[in-house]
């Protein structure tokens, strides 16, 4: 078989563990044609997003700081994982090229004051610098050939979009596979970095959080592989976040559009783009663990066979967003009001996550992440205040609570159900919004109500019981 084995930045973050992950791929090798695709180690990509917050507000020894955390994070797992002796002393070599690198390019960025979505990219791509180089090692160290490369390296093309690209996939598609095809040839496993690519000028571009799943389902489907997995902390995708609610079930099959829906409400942090090369080449998926190999995990596909009954199968939540209102008396039977709105917060480049507005039309209410806020209301009231709009009334750290399950379609008493459960809990909502499709009904509820809320749905749709 052809498969695409993606792990996540919780699978590769102790000696043990990469180890684990290397003896495994060199095992399933004897049998199958792999490409892997690994995120950066856990908590790298934060410290250096914490870097360009750093370099922002000009405090270098804090960047150069988290840098050295970095630098010796990688150093000691090196010194823990390789065994050989010339393959350790290798990689080290290696990192410190890297990380010579990764200094002269804070000094540039904070000599220049240049914190741009370019060079952020460019400089959140270490993580996963780092990371292919620490397994492709593990894996020479296990006795199998492996070569690192970087999404630039295996061909992956994106448009300019820095900090949320997306693939010229035609183009994307002739250099993955010729370079994957050559190094399949050499017998080698290649260990590719995922949620990061290059456009066409060859600048470093990245897909946004969580991109490495992205990375795995577009090369996927460039090589033709048969199956494409998910390796991550988790037995596989839960009726909630197993961290939340203790007695979350494992969901055996789910379908792409369910699963779509999961990623987008803040199921297991999957990039919500993740799917969307699947739905023509309809790949299977699986979501397994990397610590329990055995197991089988969520299969994801077109059409499940075992179509599980409950109307609802997962609650999943997303945390700290921000609530814009928007009122103004003059957007009642205007038309266009609505299209201005959004046309605005697109210019601003605002990714809108909820919308709902009022039936008499005084009101449109739009949920955004906490950290767009500050841009999306400021691009309003420059553009829109005092015109068709009459004020704005903000909330911080919310939390978007979703019900997910194609069997919710046409179900009576669903929204009944969940207002009841969430009421006896006394949590207050404040917006509530069903996709067309009924396959979500999506509310807000404060940050701090979160887990009330979740652990209330759970209970009330009985999803430790799912089947
Ligand atoms: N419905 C869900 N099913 C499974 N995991 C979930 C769910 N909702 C949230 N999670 C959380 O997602 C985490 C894994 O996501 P993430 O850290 O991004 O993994 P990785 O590093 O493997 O990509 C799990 O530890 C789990 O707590
Ligand atoms: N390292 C990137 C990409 C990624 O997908 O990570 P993970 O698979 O560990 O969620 C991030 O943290 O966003």
């Amino acid at each position: 078989m052809r498969l695409v084995i993606k792990y996540g930045g919780t699978s590769i973050s102790s000696a043990k563990d990469i180890r684990a992950v290397a003896n495994h791929l060199n095992t399933l090798s004897k049998k199958n044609e792999i490409v892997v695709v690994c995120s950066a180690t856990s908590g790298t990509t934060d410290d250096l997003i914490e870097i360009s917050e750093s370099i922002k507000k000009e405090n270098k020894s804090k960047a150069e700081q988290l840098a050295s955390k970095i630098t010796n994070r990688h150093k000691q797992l090196a010194k823990q994982t390789i065994k050989k002796l010339d393959l350790r002393k290798k990689l080290l070599k290696n990192f410190d090229e890297d990380f010579t690198e990764l200094i002269a390019l804070i000094d540039g960025m904070v000599l220049l004051g240049e914190v741009t979505p370019r060079t952020m990219d460019y400089l959140f791509s270490f993580g996963e610098r780092l990371s292919i180089k620490l397994v492709s090692m593990a894996i020479n160290d296990s006795g199998k050939k492996s070569i690192p490369l970087t999404g630039k390296e295996v061909g992956i093309v994106t448009d300019s979009n820095f900090g949320e690209s997306k693939p010229l996939i035609d183009t994307t598609r002739l250099r993955v596979s010729k370079t994957v095809d050559n190094i399949f040839l050499k017998k080698t496993i290649p260990v590719v970095g995922g949620f990061v690519g290059a456009d066409q000028h060859g600048h470093v571009t990245t897909f946004g959080r969580g991109g490495s799943d992205y990375s795995a389902t577009i090369i996927g489907t460039c090589i033709k592989a048969d199956e494409i997995w998910l390796m991550s902390d988790v037995d596989g995708l839960m009726t909630a976040d197993p961290k939340i609610v203790k007695n979350a079930k494992l969901l055996k099959e789910v379908s792409y559009i369910e699963a779509i829906e999961m990623a987008l409400f803040g199921a297991k942090q999957i990039h919500p783009r993740t799917f969307e090369p699947l739905l023509s080449k309809k790949i299977p998926m699986k979501i397994r663990s990397s610590f329990s190999v055995k197991n089988e995990g969520t299969l994801v596909t077109a059409s499940p066979s075992s179509a599980v009954k409950n109307t609802v199968k997962c609650v999943s939540n997303v945390q700290n967003n921000g609530l814009i209102d928007i009122r103004g008396g003059s957007m009642v039977g205007t038309p266009g009001t609505a299209a201005k709105i959004f046309a605005t917060l697109a210019k601003a480049g605002i990714n809108v996550m909820m919308i709902s507005q009022n039936p008499s039309e005084s009101s449109i209410t739009i949920v955004v992440k906490n950290t767009d806020l500050d841009k999306a209301v400021s691009s309003l009231e420059m553009e829109l205040l005092g015109k068709i709009i009459k004020k704005l009334e903000v909330t911080t750290n919310v939390a978007i609570i979703a019900l997910i399950g194609s069997g919710m379609r046409g179900t009576v008493g669903v929204a009944s159900k969940v207002f009841g459960a969430i009421e006896k809990n006394k949590v207050n909502v404040s917006m509530i919004t069903q996709g067309s499709s009924e396959l979500n009904l999506a509310f807000v509820v404060k940050n701090s109500d979160t887990n009330a809320a979740v652990r209330a749905l759970h209970n009330a749709f009985e999803l430790d019981k799912i089947n």
